[in-house]
């Protein structure tokens, strides 16, 4: 294999809002290159995140990347590296390091729908990558495309310069060419020096079953090579590389990867856990001394207790969970007690989705059945005495007079909506005490950008936003900082006793209107005993909602009048059946849909 020219590597990424058809692109550049062959294509839609690959790569929020081919009309051989990144606002740290390992972005637009909020978000982490933006508008095939008028948005609303934008249908080919000219001529190729000692960026790693951990590298300066020693310059870890490699999208071995180009290596490395993401590669016999700049580890911001329904699953959850975070470090989790739920454990995730995703996963792969307790954020407590601490389950938030001040979390977020569901958007972000901070419009969209607790959003806010745009809102976010807050543990009490599965941090202006809201969905949903349930929901010793079960004798098998036994039988174990999916809490059973439920109250 003969080494390209530096000149003639390109390294880019796509981004776009989610379904403007970011994948359908990439399947067909990796088509028009030859990357995979038209039978392998047929049947395998979306190649870069299909099925099969989520399953080999574990989890589909990872990047990865493709090596193409390419002669272009000036009858040069090109190279290209196709990085995908992942388009959930939860995963914005994963866009940006892959993008700090690229020179340029295709910025895909959805002719018929236009800019939307994960449109701008993507492309501001590009820009601060400091890429080289080629614009791409596609769906144009579609009758409601309105090229001229997204072309107009680009420029006004993100002030890039799209008069030249690529015009395409991914989805029937047209222009696509047009795109793989323009990914030779506009975006720059990398810098580097191949005589420079090694300089690689870890730009991802996850484990093979097959080939163990898999680091993801881009070149920078120098040449990683089969055989070499190298060091991770900030693990301080040497390892003699044992293969080089990069995606065509399937596996291909090379001897070494030289400056500008990405591509995979192993050695002989036990876990993920032992490669840092960010870190820099250099040679272990003649190091560097200066680090690349790095990335800001990705840090769990949303919380929950996780707890199997059957407490025999306890052992299979575990496992099932450290399977799991074997390729998703963002994940994580320690064992946590609750006298509702039993054994389980307290787990920590990006954000909503991160959440779903793994919960769903847990679910669907591992057949386990699981109960959630309400999400948490990581609030800080200053404490009487001085002190500080940061608590992210409610149940450990110490004596209120012990306590000082607390701070939420804020995030920024931006909206963009048709106008006529404007209204209801509005009041959606009110309800949740947002703060209002600017409304723009991108054509006949408005755009609103809210200052949000987290702690309001992370109760079924992208739901309830859906719900009242009729699913034509967009949306994303970014952290911003701590506020002080007037929050409240509340706690619902179900025949007096606290379920501390159901406590939760609220302002106090919300308490009484979720409490009340939870106390009338578990009301529906606790089946009624031989004794009167009073539940309730307390701050303090203050009760702040109360609804009451009555008492009812149910004799299931009274029916039956003692005639036929199997028929009595059948009945019973149909009891024990619907037992299964109870908890027994005191003398009380609850079903497993009432934490679900009261859980998703929206008040
Ligand atoms: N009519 C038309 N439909 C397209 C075109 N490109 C993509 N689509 C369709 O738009 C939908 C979304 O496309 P994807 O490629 O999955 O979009 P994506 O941006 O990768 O979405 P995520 O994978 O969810 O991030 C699919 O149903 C595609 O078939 C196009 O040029 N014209």
């Amino acid at each position: 294999m003969t080494t390209v020219p530096i000149d003639n590597i390109r390294n880019f990424s796509i981004v776009a809002h989610i379904d403007h058809g970011k994948s359908t692109l990439a399947d067909r550049l990796i088509q028009i290159t030859g990357g995979m062959s038209d039978r392998e294509m047929a049947g395998k839609e979306q190649v870069l995140d299909s099925m099969d690959i989520e399953r080999e790569r574990g989890i589909t929020i990872k990047a990865q990347t493709v090596r193409l081919n390419y002669r272009a009309k000036d009858g040069k051989d090109y190279i290209f590296n196709l990085m995908d990144t992942p388009g959930h606002v939860d995963f914005a740290y994963e866009v940006s390091r892959s993008l700090a390992a690229c020179e340029g972005s295709l910025l895909v637009v959805d002719a018929s729908q236009g800019v939307e909020a994960q449109t701008l978000a993507n492309v501001y982490h590009a820009l601060d990558a400091g890429h080289e933006i080629v614009p791409v508008l596609n769906k144009v095939d579609l009758p409601a495309a309105e090229p001229d008028k997204v072309k107009q948005q680009i420029e006004d609303v993100i002030g890039l310069d799209a008069s030249d934008a690529v015009m395409i249908s991914a989805k029937t080919g047209l222009g696509v060419p047009d795109v793989l000219e323009a990914i030779v001529t506009r975006l720059p190729p990398p810098k580097g020096d191949r005589g420079a000692t090694l300089k690689a960026l870890l730009v991802d790693s996850w484990y093979d079953v097959y080939l163990g951990v898999v680091v993801l590298v881009r070149v920078v300066d120098g040449v990683m090579k089969k055989g070499q020693r190298i060091r991770m310059m900030g693990t301080g870890a040497a390892y003699d590389v044992e293969r080089v490699g990069f995606f065509t999208p399937k596996m291909t071995a090379v001897d070494e990867l030289g400056p500008g180009e990405i591509g995979f290596i192993t050695a002989a490395i036990k876990e993920v856990a032992d490669t840092r993401v960010g870190d820099t590669i250099t040679d272990d016999r003649k190091p560097i001394t200066e680090m690349l700049p790095g990335f800001k580890p990705a840090i769990p911001v949303v919380f929950c207790g996780l707890f199997p329904v059957d407490a025999d699953d306890f052992e299979t959850l575990r496992a099932a969970m450290g399977k799991l975070r074997l390729n998703d470090a963002s994940f994580s989790f320690e064992m946590e007690t609750s006298a509702a739920l039993g054994f389980g454990f307290r787990c920590g995730f990006l954000g909503l989705l991160h959440l779903e995703i793994i919960q769903e996963r847990l679910s669907r792969e591992f057949d386990l059945n699981l109960i959630a307790t309400a999400p948490s954020v990581i609030y800080k407590m200053k404490l009487n005495d001085g002190s500080e601490i940061e608590i992210h389950n409610p149940v450990d938030m110490p004596d209120v007079v012990k306590i000082a001040e607390i701070e939420e979390p804020w995030i920024e977020a931006t909206i963009l909506t048709p106008d006529e569901y404007l209204g209801s958007v509005l009041k959606l972000c009110q309800d949740r005490r947002g703060n209002q901070k600017e409304l723009t419009y991108v054509g006949a969209r408005a755009m609103v950008k809210y200052d949000l607790p987290l702690n309001e959003v992370v109760f079924d806010f992208y739901d309830r936003l859906k719900s009242v745009s009729k699913g034509y809102a967009s949306f994303d976010y970014h952290l911003t900082d701590y506020k002080p807050a007037d929050l409240v543990k509340m706690q619902i009490l179900v025949n007096a006793e606290p379920v501390d599965a159901l406590s939760m941090l609220v302002h106090r202006t919300r308490a009484e209107g979720r409490g009340r809201a939870m106390v009338e969905k578990m009301k529906e949903l606790i089946p009624p005993h031989m004794f009167v349930i009073p539940i309730q929901a307390a701050i303090g010793g203050k009760i702040i909602a109360r609804e009451t079960v009555r008492a009812l004798r149910k004799d299931v098998t009274a029916k039956c009048y003692g005639g036929d036994i199997t028929r009595k039988r059948k009945l019973l174990e149909k009891q024990k059946e619907g037992k299964k999916k109870m908890r027994q809490f005191g003398k009380v059973d609850i079903p497993q849909e009432a934490f679900i439920a009261a859980l998703k109250v929206d008040s």
